[in-house]
């Protein structure tokens, strides 16, 4: 199976591999700069899920695959404050394009500010944390659950709400 992830991101990457090797053994996994066409930091549901959209429909426009992914992340404003969100798609050429949102928990005020102000939660993150490429590994759910969910892991689990949803329509 050729699968087409529109991302080079590492957590995300892993997510997929570990969610697709369940399915079958000959995997041939491209990831692709993939445009998501919307902000850097998504800052609604809507436009979160439609960069994970367009990342997906890029892979399958552009490249002779029968899967694209598309992951994307973002943040919302609720009630409660300032929420970390994370959207998946999955496209199949001529079908319709599968969406699964993710796990989200509210981020510390001190973050929140400096998002509503302009930044972007990566960098917001390693300048936090005083480390870098956070949002290759544990991620900012890694950090603010104390590891218990981590960006690959809340990955993991959109991954499975798409191929899941792609097995029973097929
Ligand atoms: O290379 P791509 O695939 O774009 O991966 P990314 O890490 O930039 O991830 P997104 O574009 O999906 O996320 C939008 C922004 O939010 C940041 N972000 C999202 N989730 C994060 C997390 O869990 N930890 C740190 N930064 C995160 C990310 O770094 C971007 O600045
Ligand atoms: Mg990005």
């Amino acid at each position: 199976m050729k699968i087409a992830v529109g991302s080079k991101n590492k957590a995300k990457l892993k997510a997929v591999e570990t969610v697709l090797q369940t399915l079958e053994n000959e995997l041939d996994i491209a990831p692709i700069d993939a445009p998501s066409n919307v902000s850097g930091m998504p800052f609604s549901d809507e436009e979160t899920m439609k960069g994970a959209m367009n990342r997906a429909e890029f892979c399958v426009r552009h490249h002779n695959v029968d899967l694209g992914i598309g992951l994307e992340g973002g943040v919302t404003e609720t009630p409660a404050g300032l929420f970390l969100i994370n959207w998946g798609a999955l496209a199949v050429k001529d079908q319709a394009t599968l969406v699964a949102g993710g796990a989200r928990i509210k981020l510390p005020e001190e973050i929140a500010t400096r998002l509503r102000s302009g930044e972007e939660l990566g960098p917001v993150m390693d300048d936090f944390c005083q480390r870098e490429n956070i949002r290759h590994g544990e991620g900012a759910i890694g950090v603010f659950t104390n590891g218990m969910v981590t960006r690959d892991l809340m990955f993991t689990h959109i991954m499975k709400l798409l191929v899941g949803q792609y097995q029973y329509r097929s």
